[in-house]
């Protein structure tokens, strides 16, 4: 192997993720693969010819892993996917590989320290949408929101709901989200004041980039075909100011209470990766129409076993402490459930566009997605480590998502999705 991954990295050389870096001694944005504690240089490696006999791909390839955005390979029919991959990981395991050999430095040229690079988003997205596809967080929410008997919608089991996120304050690990403000009741039943949000929240979630051939407008996604566009998933955290949102929601749903700031980790780990990891499905019940049913595993349908955990830490604390495991194989809804359906009334998708899982809440309560479920609406607190308690976020909190699927010696991580909140700037 040309680098040395321990057991308990993320990056292991079955994993292979995507993501757009750059360093100070190459400061302008390209492709890199992370694998242990580096990072290939794919544009590198490109010119070296290492994919310039990938059948369609070949003539392009220089030029695609320069971009400052992971689109244009996003948008590559799977074989080609899945081509790079194989190329890839020779590369990686064989000393006799040819680009290898012909490289003078035995190849280690192509790689940079994760430590020396910044990390950026790797796709342009032109189009975000959210889930709510946990049935224990839809039923948390829903108890809190609107009480026990209305908890869950009738329609809840019959599609996966989501709604439009807001693209644009989609931002990579690492940046800062500024406590927003806006309309929100502060004594029940009375009417809405201006001011800061009181009730900042996270939400751990995963998210899925579309890739392949865009969809023509009025052509949907079969189940058949969810696979091969769906390029690979990262970590997301859905920022939610809880009371702008509960004042806000009715009748259209989230809005601003959501759309300040959703952070995003920089590795886009690949379904190929993700492979020996599918697991079925929650039973669902009723069983989903025909169009989103999934046949794998006997007609449950699949999902991925990725431990997922989130951490916390105050401003004054020296490590984060884990306030919640849980794990997507908890989830009602499949990510191809949810392609199948966004596309099902026609809605095209481009490579590049991101969907997010929903809060991904499990069935105990260490394993809820959002501090609005950890402590219960602010009715309990929640220990943090360094001696302190929360009930929502405080300014100059950080919250860290990590997540990875564990393999027999290896792991397949996706490495974290960092933020820190920073005070608010009210108008008044
Ligand atoms: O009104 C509600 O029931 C709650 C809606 C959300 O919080 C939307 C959301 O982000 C869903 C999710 O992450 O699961
Ligand atoms: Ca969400
Ligand atoms: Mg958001």
């Amino acid at each position: 192997m040309l680098v040395n991954v321990p057991q308990d990295s993320d990056f292991s050389i079955h994993n292979l993720p995507y993501g757009i870096f750059s360093d100070s001694v190459n400061t302008s944005k390209r492709v890199g693969v992370a694998i242990g504690d580096q990072v290939v240089d794919m544009s590198l490696l490109a010119k070296s010819g290492l994919f310039s006999e990938i059948q369609g791909f070949g003539g392009q390839a220089v030029e695609c892993f320069g971009k400052d955005c992971l689109n244009e390979f996003m948008g590559c029919d799977r074989r080609v996917w899945v081509a790079v991959r194989k190329e890839l990981t020779d590369f990686l395991q064989n000393e006799n590989n040819r680009v290898r050999k012909a490289l003078k430095n035995g190849g280690s040229e192509v790689l940079v320290p994760q430590s020396n690079v910044t990390m950026h988003l790797p796709a342009k997205i032109g189009d975000y949408t959210d889930f709510y596809a946990s049935k224990e967080h839809a039923t948390n929410v829903g108890v809190m929101f609107r009480g026990k008997e209305n908890a869950l919608n009738p329609n809840w089991t019959m599609l996966p709901v989501g709604y439009h996120g807001r693209a644009s304050s989609v931002v990579v690990s690492g940046t800062p989200i500024k406590r927003p403000c806006g309309q929100r009741v502060v004594s029940k039943g009375g009417p809405p004041v201006y001011g800061q949000c009181m009730k900042q929240d996270f939400e751990l979630e995963a998210a899925f980039f579309y890739g392949g051939k865009e969809n023509k407008l009025g052509e949907a996604i079969s189940m058949e075909n969810a696979r091969d566009h769906i390029f690979g998933m990262v970590l997301m955290n859905d920022w939610s100011a809880r009371d702008i949102q509960a004042y806000e929601y009715v009748p259209l749903g989230p809005f601003l209470g959501k759309n300040f700031g959703t952070t995003v980790s920089p590795w886009v780990v690949t379904l190929d990766a993700l492979e020996p990891f599918l697991t079925q499905l929650p039973e669902q019940d009723p069983k989903p129409m025909q169009y989103l049913a999934d046949g794998a595993f006997g007609g449950r349908g699949e999902t991925y076993d990725i431990n997922l955990m989130v951490g916390l830490k105050s401003k004054s604390a020296s490590s984060y402490t884990t306030v919640s495991r849980s794990n997507l194989k908890y989830m009602y809804w499949s990510i191809k459930q949810q392609l199948v359906h966004h596309t099902i009334n026609g809605c095209n998708m481009r490579p590049g566009d991101l969907c997010g899982t929903g809060t991904i809440s499990g069935p105990n309560d260490n394993s809820l997605g959002s501090m609005l479920e950890l402590s219960w609406n602010g009715t309990r607190n929640v220990d943090i480590g360094n001696g302190e308690t929360r009930i929502f976020l405080e300014d100059y909190d950080s919250v860290r998502l990590s997540g990875y699927c564990q393999g027999d010696g290896y792991r397949v991580g996706f490495g974290e999705c960092v933020g820190q909140i920073i005070p608010a700037t009210p108008m008044f």
